[in-house]
């Protein structure tokens, strides 16, 4: 389970002057939910994602994940926990110079895994993303989609309860796309992992997400039930979303 309790996230601009990404906010998020972040650009959908793994500090409140509350770690207690959170990015992050099964084993590297039990995950996680035959190529030698199953496959190798994806299939095509979420809806179901999914397409949260918190400026409007793909805010700003939809 993910507890953010009152957190906050402001940036100095250029200027000198502050600008509040996230204001005070809270929000739990269930073991096992397939949750999205949702609003228009500059909404803060990215900085709250961050929060959550603490890429951003938030200047005030807690982050509580499996009861555990991140604030309070140390730098290395921080890298400990992180084994716990997976994250999954825009762009895939993938590095090129190394084999698709190689990216795969780079955060077991980083975590002390031996070299049989890498060989091994590396192995379960290109089965689960449905890329075995692929695992002696580089980045390079495989489509967006391809790429995007690899990123999901190093999120998921060190085994975490949370999976954080920012935008994960804004650089995909619509079929593509629907391959990605199928791959992610999988992963949750099979391993019961939560995902965080920041997204600006309300077709992403109508197809897999259970509930979605929507959000404005840096605020928190509303949580949202998504039931049988539909979903009905009472913000102005959701019924918004829900129409340009
Ligand atoms: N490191 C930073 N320094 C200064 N301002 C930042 C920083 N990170 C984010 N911001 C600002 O905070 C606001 C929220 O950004 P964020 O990326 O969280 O929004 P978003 O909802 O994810 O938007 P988008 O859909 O465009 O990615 C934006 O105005 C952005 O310019």
């Amino acid at each position: 389970m993910i507890v953010l309790d009152q957190v906050s996230k402001r940036f100095q601009r250029r200027d000198k002057s502050w600008f509040d990404a996230v204001h005070p906010l809270s929000l739990t998020i269930e073991q096992g939910e397939i949750f999205g972040l949702m609003g228009y650009s500059g909404a803060g959908k990215s900085t709250l994602l961050r929060l959550i793994n603490l890429l951003e500090r938030p200047d005030n409140g807690r982050v509580l994940i499996d009861e555990h509350d991140l604030t309070a770690l140390s730098a290395s207690g921080l890298r400990q926990a992180r084994q716990n959170i997976g994250m999954v990015f825009q762009q895939f992050n993938l590095l090129s110079n190394r084999s698709i099964a190689d990216n795969i084993a780079f955060p077991l590297e980083i975590a002390g895994w031996s070299k049989a039990d890498i060989d091994v995950r590396v192995q379960e996680c290109l089965n689960i993303v449905g890329l075995s035959e692929h695992s002696d190529k580089y980045p390079s030698q495989l489509s967006g989609g391809q790429k995007q199953r690899v990123g999901i496959a190093r999120a998921l190798a060190p085994r975490p309860h949370v999976i954080l994806a920012d935008e994960p299939t804004s650089a995909l095509d619509p079929i593509t796309t629907r391959s990605v979420l199928e791959c992610l809806q999988d992963i949750n179901q099979r391993f019961n992992v939560t995902i965080v999914i920041v997204t600006h397409e309300m077709s992403v949260i109508r197809r897999i997400c259970n509930r979605v918190a929507l959000l404005d400026n840096g605020h928190l409007v509303e949580v949202v039930n998504v039931e049988n793909n539909q979903l009905y805010p009472q913000s102005p700003v959701g019924q918004e979303l829900v129409r340009e939809d």
